[in-house]
């Protein structure tokens, strides 16, 4: 299994290299446990769940503690037949999962959002779950989003992606259980996400 991210902030300040470069900053707790790799467009996050979506949030939540509006685009990618396997990506979540209904799943899924930390951060999210490959994909997408809606951080469903907004703790868990609990566990999932804090819109 392989799974990872290619992250990009886009901070709407002529100060943007500062702010990203600060919420880089935030990643240097992780870069004993992921491969982190920036360049000019991206940085590039690969290993286990647990480590990668704490800081994918931490990253986003240390960029929106400042005031310009900011925004971050994600592709996540976990199985794609395409990558090598890594034994750093292994994952108890997704080893669990194929032996679960997906009513066990969508329960779990919630309580790992109850028990998300409160970061004092209030973010948006907006998100696609893509399940590549697979007959019957769309009751996993529509499983997916009844535990977006019963989950605490849902805001609207919209063409092509749904709506989150709340505390990033919530918000960033709610997207890794859709990541992790609904796809085939041994299948290719990719997500395509968009964050956003301090949209002058919503002042
Ligand atoms: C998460 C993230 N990683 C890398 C870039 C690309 N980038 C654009 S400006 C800049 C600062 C140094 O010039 C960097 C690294 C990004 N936007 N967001």
């Amino acid at each position: 299994m392989f799974i990872g991210a290619q992250v990009s902030l886009y901070p709407m300040t002529s100060d943007f290299e500062q702010v990203i470069l600060s919420g880089l900053k935030a990643l240097d707790p992780y870069r004993d446990r992921l491969r982190i790799e920036t360049d000019d467009m991206s940085t590039l996050f690969v290993g286990a769940s647990a480590p990668l979506f704490d800081a994918l949030r931490d990253l986003f939540a240390r960029a929106a503690q400042q005031p310009p509006h900011v925004t971050m685009h994600v592709t996540l990618s976990r199985g794609c037949p395409g990558e090598p396997d890594d034994p750093s990506c292994r994952c108890e979540t997704l080893s669990q999962a194929q032996d679960q209904t997906l009513a066990e799943r969508q329960t779990l899924a919630t309580e790992a959002v109850q028990a998300a930390p409160v970061l004092g951060v209030e973010i948006d999210v907006q998100f696609s779950l893509y399940v590549l490959g697979r007959d019957r994909h769309m009751d996993e997408i529509y499983g997916c989003i009844d535990f977006l809606k019963a989950s605490g951080t849902f805001l609207r469903s919209k063409n092509f992606c749904t709506r989150l907004r709340g505390d990033a703790g919530a918000v960033f868990e709610a997207v890794r259980q859709a990541f992790l609990r609904f796809g085939p566990a041994e299948g290719h999932v990719t997500i395509d996400l968009t964050a956003s804090a301090n949209s002058p819109t919503l002042r």
